[in-house]
Parts: C-alpha cells; sequence; structure tokens
C-alpha cells in the first residue's frame, strides 16, 4: 500500500476478472511498497521536492517511546535549555590563566561531555561561508547530488540519508553528505562534489581550521589529563595526521516533528567532534538524565567528547549521548567534523589513567576496523559500540 501523501502512479483497474485483478493488485501493492522503500532511500529532501508531504511517511514513525517529547510546533521548547560550559580559547592562550581555564575544560568533559568554545577562530576560518555552501550543495537538483550516493560506508565521499542506511528499521528525517578529509587534504579534495563551484575551497579552508581547533583543545585536554609529555607529543603528532570526517547534515522542515528525530540518540566515534549549526536550533544531549536543548551562545561552536576520548581516558571523560530533533517550518543545517587519531592507530586507555586499586583498566583496546564491521551488523545507536568494548559493566 501506498503510504505516502506524494503522488504514486497507480495503473487504471477493470470492473472485470475479479479475482485477477485482485492478483494483480497485490502485486502492484507489492510493487508500491518496493518503489515507495527505494523513493525513501533517495533521501527527505528529494521525498519532499515531489510534492507537499503533510502526513509522516510510516517508516520514518518511531515507536511513542523513542519519540521526542512534543516541542512547541517552530523550535523545541526553551525551557529545556541548560547553559553549557563555555570554554574561551583566548584564556588558554594566557599563560596567567591557563591553569584555571584547564581545569574549567576538564570539569566540562566530565561532567557534560559537551562544551562551547569561543574565541576559537572558526568562524574567521570559514564557518558562515561552510554553512551557506552546505545550504547551496542540498538545494541542487536531486540528480547532482545523487552523483555522490552509495549504499557503502567506507566510501570517503558519500551523499545518503537517515542514521546508518543499512540497518535502519525506523529512518531518520536527516539527509548527509559524508566527506572524508585525511592530513594529505589535498589529495582527496579533487573526489568532492565540484558543485557548488565554491564547495572545495570553502570546505577545505573550514576543514583546517576545524583540525587546528582540535588540536589545540587535544593538547589542553591531555595536560588537564595529566598525560607525560612524551606520550602527549605522541598523541599530538597522531592528531597531526589524524582522520577528519564531516558530516554535512541537512534537516528538511517535517509535516510530523514529534514522531520522529533527525537523528536517533548516539555518541560519535572518534575523540572530539566540533559541531558547527544554524540559526535553528535541533541538538540535543542527555544529562542529568533528561534531554536538553543545546541552545549555542552567537558565534560559538559546539564541541563534544567521543568514544575514543571515552576510552583513552579510562572513563573520566564521557562521550554524550545526543540526538536532533526535527521541526515543522524551518529547514536546518548542521556541519559535524569528528576528529580522531589515525585510522590504523589502537585506541586503549592512557597507562597514566590507570591503576588496579582505584580506575581498574574499564575498555579493552579497539581500532577503526572493529568499528567498521560493527556497523555493518548494527544499527549503532545509543552507546551500543563503547558498550561492547567495556571490561568493567558497573
Ligand atoms: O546536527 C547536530 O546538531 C548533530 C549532528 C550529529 O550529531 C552528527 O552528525 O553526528
Ligand atoms: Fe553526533
Amino acid at each position: 500500500m501506498a503510504i505516502l501523501d506524494v503522488d504514486l502512479a497507480t495503473p487504471p483497474c477493470h470492473a472485470h476478472a475479479r479475482q485477477q485483478q485482485a492478483h494483480a493488485d497485490e502485486q502492484q501493492d507489492a510493487g508500491e511498497e518496493e518503489d515507495e522503500q527505494l523513493l525513501l532511500l533517495k533521501g527527505v529532501r528529494h521525498l519532499c521536492e515531489r510534492g507537499t508531504i503533510t502526513k509522516l511517511p510510516a517508516r520514518y514513525v518511531l515507536p511513542p517511546s523513542d519519540r521526542p517529547s512534543p516541542g512547541d510546533d517552530e523550535q523545541p521548547p526553551r525551557s529545556s535549555c541548560v547553559s553549557f560550559p563555555v570554554i574561551d580559547l583566548a584564556r588558554l592562550r594566557v599563560p596567567a590563566e591557563r591553569a584555571a581555564a584547564l581545569a574549567e575544560l576538564d570539569a566540562a568533559c566530565r561532567d557534560y561531555g559537551i562544551f562551547q568554545v569561543v574565541g576559537h577562530g572558526v568562524d574567521g576560518g570559514g564557518g558562515g561561508a561552510m554553512l551557506d555552501v552546505a545550504r547551496r550543495f542540498f538545494d541542487l537538483p536531486f540528480e547532482e547530488r545523487a552523483r555522490y550516493m552509495s549504499a557503502d560506508i567506507r566510501a570517503p565521499v558519500r551523499y545518503g540519508t537517515s542514521f546508518n542506511q543499512l540497518n535502519d528499521g525506523v529512518l531518520c528525517w536527516r539527509d548527509f553528505l559524508k566527506l572524508v578529509c585525511s592530513d594529505d587534504l589535498a589529495g582527496v579534495v579533487p573526489s568532492w562534489p565540484d558543485a557548488p563551484t565554491d564547495l572545495r575551497k570553502v570546505v577545505s579552508a573550514y576543514a583546517r581550521s576545524s583540525r587546528r581547533l582540535f588540536k589545540e583543545l587535544m593538547e589542553a585536554s591531555l595536560e588537564a589529563l595529566g598525560i607525560r609529555s612524551g606520550a602527549a607529543a605522541e598523541m599530538l603528532a597522531d592528531c597531526d595526521a589524524g582522520s577528519q570526517m564531516l558530516m554535512v547534515n541537512c534537516f528538511p522542515a517535517c509535516p510530523e516533528p514529534d514522531l520522529t528525530l533527525g537523528m536517533p540518540p548516539h555518541s560519535d566515534y572518534g575523540f572530539l567532534t566540533v559541531l558547527l549549526q544554524d540559526q535553528v536550533n535541533g541538538l540535543e544531549v542527555r544529562h542529568a538524565d533528561r534531554w536538553v536543548l543545546v541552545d549555542p551562545l552567537p558565534g560559538s561552536v559546539v564541541v563534544n567528547i567521543g568514544d575514543h576520548f571515552e576510552m583513552y581516558s579510562n572513563g573520566r571523560y564521557k562521550s554524550v549521548l545526543h540526538r536532533v530533533r526535527v521541526n515543522s517550518s524551518r529547514p536546518r543545517i548542521s556541519v559535524a567534523s569528528l576528529h580522531g587519531l589515525p585510522p590504523e592507530r589502537v585506541i586503549g586507555p592512557a597507562p597514566e589513567l590507570v591503576d588496579d586499586d582505584k580506575n581498574p583498566r574499564m575498555y579493552m583496546d579497539t581500532d577503526f576496523a572493529t568499528f567498521l564491521e560493527y556497523l555493518t551488523s548494527a544499527e549503532g545507536k545509543h552507546k551500543s559500540f563503547l558498550h561492547t568494548r567495556r571490561l568493567i559493566t558497573s
């Protein structure tokens, strides 16, 4: 049965040969069902571009227990905002203020797993331009975007939809362009979309400034964690050559936003994620056993702890569970830059942070290949990957 409100072609019925017709109808329904599923995999923007949708297609409807609590129609309710810690990079750079700023950073990573950064220079490195070019990319005709569609989660450039398209039972109201940025940016940029014409230039400038921010925050947090200088220097060299993935997300306006999510509850792979978003809020994090809307300060970028940092810090820093809700009137663009160590690097707790008495080792070692393998057979929601790595489950 067609469950979309947009038109799907339906061949005419004939009055005679009822039984044959019933059979044909069944086949047709099955065909329509298949067409519809194929259509949904072309993404939410494509779906919306085909005609006005007034009802959420069933594939996007979450079971009641997973739905966001009803928000006001335009934006999630402001009452659920918490002001997340603000880290001022300028203070980290002033020797007399560094110790106090490091203590604040350490507390933010432990208590929230997410913070806002000001004085970061990312805007100067092209945050506004990045959001603008992202919006223009999603505005391109579908055929242009579809050139980068791939079901292969390993593809370095990939246009896709939902969260983990391979395994999602319920689809998410989100399309994305994934761009893997290796340390040799010049080597990968030619494989990125060539439209809009300024995309490669703008995105590579943004990717570089986000990587600089990642390194500066890593340097500060390694100091805050008390990592020996030799080991810290090795980690920072790995950050220079580290993995970086840009997820350029588009969340179109949604006809029934309280029934679905733009992204399901998940934590990010890697050490730190630098998140840029436009004027439209939607990110919620799990804090003190409830979902809290992130309402960032103008000009700030949001940074969150990923699974690798939780493992490396032996649980001292928490990778934050987060999700994205959508709304009925305003499309939203966000750009998440996920940073980690080189893909071949094995991640495990830092020796300085493990002792047999008070801080027993909480996680086993892991690597990127194990993660990819995990994703092909699991949805990857919640903190499920991290839990497969836990040695102590209490
Ligand atoms: O859009 C957002 O605010 C968050 C995006 C996100 O969590 C991700 O891309 O992993
Ligand atoms: Fe995320």
